[in-house]
């Protein structure tokens, strides 16, 4: 008999929930307890939570967003605020939490494992994918999709109009979204910051202008540049209107923000949430702690959280050189 805590932090990801109802089912066929804190490690620090019963997860495996709220939480960061975590957990005796987030809440989690004497488990849940020894993130797939699913709309106007749009995408500081998209959508361009160095900005705006000039002329139909959002130094509405300014071409930027991080997920984030969620749930049966479910090759993995949060996941090399190749290819006919 445990009691194990549960809490979403950071960005929320479609398939949260997908992961929760799979912690609440398998925490229920063990017999354990089960405690959900809302709002991240705010639910923590401010002792905000509820016994999670199967009765509230039935129906949310569809659903986007996270029952238990999500937060970024300042006061992690501080030694106070991570001790009045620990004496929540304390308090309400619990033997094992489980945090579904991304590099930041897992950075959390080591620290509450360093002074706590819990079981601590991870599952990476961001749209960024940027997490080491995971293929994929819940949460990812859903992002990508959606954002596909706008673009192929705006693409249609870019080509009635021979037009240029400049859609930005999510991904904080990685291009996983950036490429997968663009390669997705057939852009014209991938802007990220894997291929695309911004520190002479007039000749990466010349390069970008001339070659928009060439693809129109030779194709007669819209440009579509995917870029990830923080890479223009003076931000993407600033560069569309740079390049409308030097080519003479409406560039109309296109920010698809927030809609990336919503909806149902995809079948392959509700799959991966629920393999991941179980053997969450397992890993606290084994007395394991300080690791992070990810999965590798379609095999679940434990991986310790340190190595997990160490560095960030790097975009494929290879995803990056066929975007090359294919759009030298693409972009002269
Ligand atoms: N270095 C850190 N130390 C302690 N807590 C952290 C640290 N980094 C992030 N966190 C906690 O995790 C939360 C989510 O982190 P954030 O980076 O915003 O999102 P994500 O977990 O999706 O990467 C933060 O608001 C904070 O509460
Ligand atoms: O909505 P916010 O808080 O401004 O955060 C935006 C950021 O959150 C994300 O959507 C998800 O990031 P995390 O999962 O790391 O929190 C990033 O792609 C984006 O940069």
């Amino acid at each position: 008999m445990k009691n194990i805590a549960l809490l979403t932090s950071g960005g929320d990801a479609p398939g949260m929930n997908a992961a929760i109802r799979a912690i609440v089912l398998s925490a229920h066929h063990y017999n354990y307890n089960l405690i959900g804190y809302y709002h991240g490690y705010n639910g923590l620090i401010n002792r905000e939570c509820k016994s999670l019963k199967l009765a509230d997860v039935n129906g949310i495996i569809g659903r986007g967003g996270t029952i238990l709220k999500s937060a970024r939480c300042n006061a992690m960061h501080s030694e106070q605020g991570v001790n009045q975590a620990i004496l929540t957990l304390e308090n309400d005796k619990i033997d094992a939490l489980i945090v579904i987030g991304g590099d930041g809440s897992f950075k959390g989690a080591i620290k509450l494992a360093k002074h706590w004497q819990g079981q601590v488990i991870g599952i990476p849940g961001t749209i960024d994918n940027d997490i080491c020894e995971t293929d994929y993130t819940i949460g990812f797939s859903t992002a990508v999709n959606t954002a596909i699913e706008a673009i192929d709309k705006i693409r249609d106007t870019a080509d009635a109009f021979e037009r240029v749009f400049l859609v930005e995408v999510m991904g904080r500081r990685s291009g996983h979204i950036t490429f997968n998209v663009g390669i997705a959508t057939a852009a014209e361009q991938i802007l990220s910051f894997e291929n695309f160095d911004c520190t002479d900005q007039a000749a990466r705006l010349n390069d970008l202008s001339n070659d928009i000039k060439v693809v129109q002329q030779n194709r007669h139909a819209g440009y579509l540049i995917v870029i990830a959002e923080n890479l223009w130094p003076e931000g993407n509405t600033n560069l569309a209107a740079q390049i409308t300014n030097k080519t003479g071409i409406d560039c109309t930027p296109c920010i698809l923000g927030h809609i990336q991080r919503g909806g149902a997920p995809v079948a392959k984030d509700r799959i991966l949430a629920t393999k991941l969620g179980i053997a969450a749930v397992q890993a606290i049966t084994e007395d394991k702690t300080g690791i992070m479910i990810g999965e590798s090759n379609g095999a679940v993995v434990t991986v310790l959280l340190q190595h997990a949060t160490q560095k960030t996941k790097e975009v494929s090399q290879r995803l990056i050189k066929a975007q090359h190749d294919i759009l030298s290819v693409s972009n002269q006919g």
